[in-house]
């Protein structure tokens, strides 16, 4: 087994039976182009560009559903977990601001893009979980983001074609390779395992798959929407990267 896979959930557990059931969309997901670009450095500017903006508008709405897993949470040490889970969203917010900032594009410009589909169909899809169902059915549909980030950081780390020096995507790759992030999507990843024993995830598992591989490809659409963006960029980009 690959060293990004084996950090995140135990084995047996919830999280991998999800994962590993949809093990093709994940691929697709956490090696998509936009990530291998990340890695080597050569990803366009303007498929970044739409990327990160919508991202910002992307984190608003993902810390609506971490407030609405506070509502339905498990336990009061659930709670403070999550409510530090908010703090930690609105805080990634200002790496993307830093980043508009230095092509230009000033904070209020940002908020006042309109969400594109892929951002409006991803977040609802996760609110409309957890409004629909339990804490289990809203933290499943909650992991592919952050566990999958913390995967995503750890597969570009071991990339072979990784470009490690004056890589203008480092600031991104070192958000999520951080030990502090590593150590939330660990948690993440845990916290499934253990309410699926706690709310019968075995029973369930028809449903809960389903919810774990749609968001999966959502955000795996969520990743394209930025290489669409750059389309005029692209052919010399698709050429390299298949
Ligand atoms: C599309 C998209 N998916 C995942 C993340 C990563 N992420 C979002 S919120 C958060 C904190 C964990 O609860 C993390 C890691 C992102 N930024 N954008």
């Amino acid at each position: 087994m690959e060293s990004w896979t084996e950090g995140f959930g135990k084995k047996g557990g919830l999280y991998r039976r999800l994962r590993d059931a949809c093990a093709a969309d994940w691929q697709a997901y956490t090696w998509h182009p936009f990530v291998h670009g990340l890695s080597d450095g050569t990803l366009p500017l303007p498929a970044f560009r739409r990327y990160l903006i919508q991202d910002y508008l992307f984190l608003i709405h993902f810390a609506r559903a971490k407030a609405l897993a506070v509502f339905k949470a498990e336990s009061i040490e659930a709670m403070r977990d999550k409510t530090e889970a908010i703090r930690a969203i609105l805080a990634e917010t200002t790496m993307h601001l830093r980043y508009c900032e230095s092509w230009g594009i000033p904070e209020a410009e940002v908020r006042a893009t309109p969400e594109s589909a892929e951002t409006v169909s991803y977040t609802r899809y996760v609110i409309d979980r957890g409004l629909a169902g339990d804490i289990l059915d809203l933290e499943v549909a909650l992991a592919p983001c952050t566990v999958g980030y913390g995967e995503v950081a750890l597969r570009i780390l071991a990339d072979p074609n990784r470009r490690a020096e004056g890589n203008p995507y480092q600031s991104w790759i070192d958000t999520y390779a951080d030990p502090g992030y590593q150590a939330m999507a660990k948690a993440a990843a845990a916290r499934i395992d253990a309410l699926g024993e706690s709310h019968g995830g075995q029973a369930r598992f028809a449903t809960l798959s389903a919810t774990f591989a749609e968001a999966a490809r959502l955000e795996a659409r969520f990743w394209q929407q930025g290489l669409d963006a750059a389309e005029g960029h692209m052919a010399a980009y698709e050429k390299a990267h298949g």
